[in-house]
């Protein structure tokens, strides 16, 4: 974790505080001095009815001092309400911006940074630290009015016991009237600031090793609840049993002790600490007591000293323990920033060439690729160039690297070696969202969401009904969705709408493929584009594949090789290597190659049948 001074995250992360919920800090500032102020207001003023009750007893001052406490209470409790009610919604709101911003920075990533593990791991850390224990930003954020009430009672409670030092004694000198047992009081509050401090540092001492203890507790928190709700799960899990496999994985690696630990710890500081502030309040009682005695103290004064030394004593004390807090907390800060600080090697230092206007013309020169943390190379020395306007099947066995290949052209992943090209020029060179514009690509592990169909096709709320309805009818959703009553507009799935419908496995890869071809990229990409579809649906694909496809360059990856024979150009990879390539004609005559191998494979069952 990069170091990073307190000062800096606590700029950086109220910075950010403040653009997630722009007026909660200006008015927790005045919330915070309200609820500082306005007690020890209420204190001045009793303690000035009470010297007028105890001294001349002017009867239009003690109406004055009343009417003052009952009108300041009235008026600062109604500014008080309205503020903290604004302030109530923006607590309730900000985790849900605070989600949406992890989670946003998280769509922002590189595609292999999403892949890799240790910042799957980073974010589930960050979510369930602050999910679990509020750190992080959103103890930033709830710190606060910890933090400024307690400054502001500080400084309103100086102003109210400094008549204390300066008053003198109509009695004789001693000890309790003298500057020395001033001094002594004020030494004795000041060790509150040394004794908090060393509380707190305990407890970040023990959270620290209990944490370091159970690297992975909140990642496994965060991993079970995900998993145990996961709709996809759902069936698997009830087949196979799971759910107490789950428990007692989760029992294993969550152990209760975890955060039994940490909150005993809390609970233990928590009554030491009110048990010191006891007798220290003890302490001033009797210093103003005795002083009182001794003739320095009008009756009201002494309820205003006791009032306002117990409110600095007060305000001392939850003052060190939030800027303890905040200590605690600079190193979840820290893996919060790291987080949004990852490098982005896609996008930043990269050429911002546009796209070329007319033909594209793309080309793998020897290019290897190891994913990264992995042994073996996934593509090994692949020269292959894709030849405009024509269609592409590659064939191979499973793990031969067929997906790698199209992550890699699709700037998904950086080659380890060699280049691809773009027009002979490295792809790496062209403005990274525009490149992403030029593909179509319908992978196996596509994604739609719980939005309407037409945003489905348009990956966009607002979009072409006719081109969409276009796309899902080439696609050869035409019927099911003359069958829906609401059209574009019904949902898919019933998360956002209990209308929305559930659609099959292959109705779902048609939608995915209308997708694609609502996008009208001049490079399609389909990656086992009709594994979930019925024989007829293929057939339908197939013999319209020209016509979808149209003048695009298209690349079709297929484990079905009697549905890549419409291609004139067929790609065998094996092992990551490009092993063969030509046409169905060619490439069966090699009859001790892969590509007749696979083919004989296939064909078996069918003349089986
Ligand atoms: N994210 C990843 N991290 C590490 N290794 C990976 C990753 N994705 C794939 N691999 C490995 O790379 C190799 C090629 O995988 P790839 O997905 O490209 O194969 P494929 O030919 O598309 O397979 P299939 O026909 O099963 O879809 C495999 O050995 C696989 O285990």
């Amino acid at each position: 974790m990069k170091t990073r001074s307190i000062w800096h995250n606590l700029r950086r992360g109220y910075g950010i505080v403040n653009r997630l919920t722009p007026t909660y800090i200006p008015l927790t500032f005045v919330s915070s001095f309200i609820n500082a102020v306005q007690p020890l207001m209420i204190l001045f003023l009793s303690a000035q009815i009470i010297n007028e009750l105890a001294g001349a007893r002017d009867t239009s001052r003690i109406i004055l001092y009343a009417a003052l406490a009952v009108g300041l209470a009235f008026v600062l409790s109604a500014a008080n309400a309205a503020v903290s009610r604004r302030v109530t919604t923006l607590n309730s709101t900000l985790w849900a911006r605070f989600y949406f911003f992890l989670g946003n920075r998280y769509m922002q990533l590189n595609y292999d940074q999403v892949e890799d593990t240790m910042n799957n791991e980073k974010l589930a850390d960050i979510e369930a630290k602050t999910n679990g224990n509020g750190l992080g930003l959103l103890r930033l954020h709830y710190s606060l009015p910890e933090l400024l009430q307690p400054i502001f009672e500080l400084i309103a409670s100086i102003v109210l016991f400094f008549g204390m030092f300066t008053a003198v004694s109509s009695y004789e000198k001693s000890f309790i009237t003298s500057p020395f047992a001033t001094v002594l009081l004020i030494i004795l509050v000041l060790l509150i600031l040394p004794f908090t401090y060393v509380l707190k540092k305990r407890e970040e001492r023990i959270q620290q090793t209990v944490f370091e203890e159970n690297p992975k507790s909140n990642t496994y928190v965060h991993f079970f609840n995900e998993y145990m709700k996961a709709k996809n799960a759902a069936k698997d899990i009830r087949l196979y049993k799971q759910a107490s496999a789950i428990e007692e994985h989760y029992n294993k690696s969550v152990g209760a002790e975890f955060w039994y630990r940490i909150f005993d710890l809390i609970g233990k500081n928590n009554a030491l600490a009110a048990a010191v502030n006891a007798v220290l309040g003890g302490c001033v009682y009797l210093f103003i007591g005795l002083r009182a005695l001794y003739g320095m103290y009008p009756l009201g004064s002494v309820v205003q000293y006791i009032g306002a030394v117990s409110g600095a004593v007060g305000a001392l004390a939850k003052l060190v323990s939030v800027l303890g807090n905040f200590i605690t907390n600079n190193q979840y800060l820290g893996q919060f920033f790291d987080y949004l600080d990852l490098p982005d090697n896609m996008r930043e230092n990269k050429g911002n060439r546009p796209i070329p206007q007319g033909d594209l013309e793309f080309e793998f020169r020897d290019v290897s690729f190891r994913y990264p943390g992995a042994d073996n190379y996934a593509i090994k020395h692949l020269s292959m160039k894709f030849n405009i306007g024509q269609r592409l099947a590659v064939v191979g066995l499973n793990g031969s690297g067929k997906t790698t290949m199209i992550k890699l052209l699709c700037r998904l992943y950086e080659p380890t070696e060699g280049v691809i090209t773009l027009n002979n020029i490295d792809i790496r060179e062209y403005n990274y969202s525009a490149y992403m514009g030029v593909f179509s690509v319908v992978f196996q592990d596509f994604k739609l969401y719980s939005f309407s169909l037409g945003h489905n096709v348009a990956a966009s709320e607002s979009y072409d009904a006719e081109l969409a309805k276009e796309s899902l009818i080439l696609a050869g959703f035409g019927s099911k969705l003359n069958n829906m009553t609401g059209g574009l507009h019904t949902f898919l799935h019933k998360d956002f709408s209990d209308d929305g419908v559930e659609i099959s496995g292959g109705e779902a890869q048609k939608v995915a493929l209308a997708r694609a071809l609502y996008k009208n990229a001049p490079f399609v990409v389909l990656d086992e584009p009709t594994a979930a579809l019925d024989p007829i649906a293929e057939f339908e694909i197939y013999s319209r594949f020209n016509e979808l496809i149209s003048n695009k360059t298209a690349i079709f990856v297929s484990h079905r090789l009697s549905s890549c024979k419409f291609c004139h150009d067929i790609a065998v990879f094996h092992e990551g290597r490009l092993i063969q390539r030509g046409s169905h004609d060619e490439l069966i005559t090699d009859r001790g190659g892969k590509y007749a191998e696979l083919w004989n494979a296939q064909a078996q069952y069918y003349v089986g049948a």
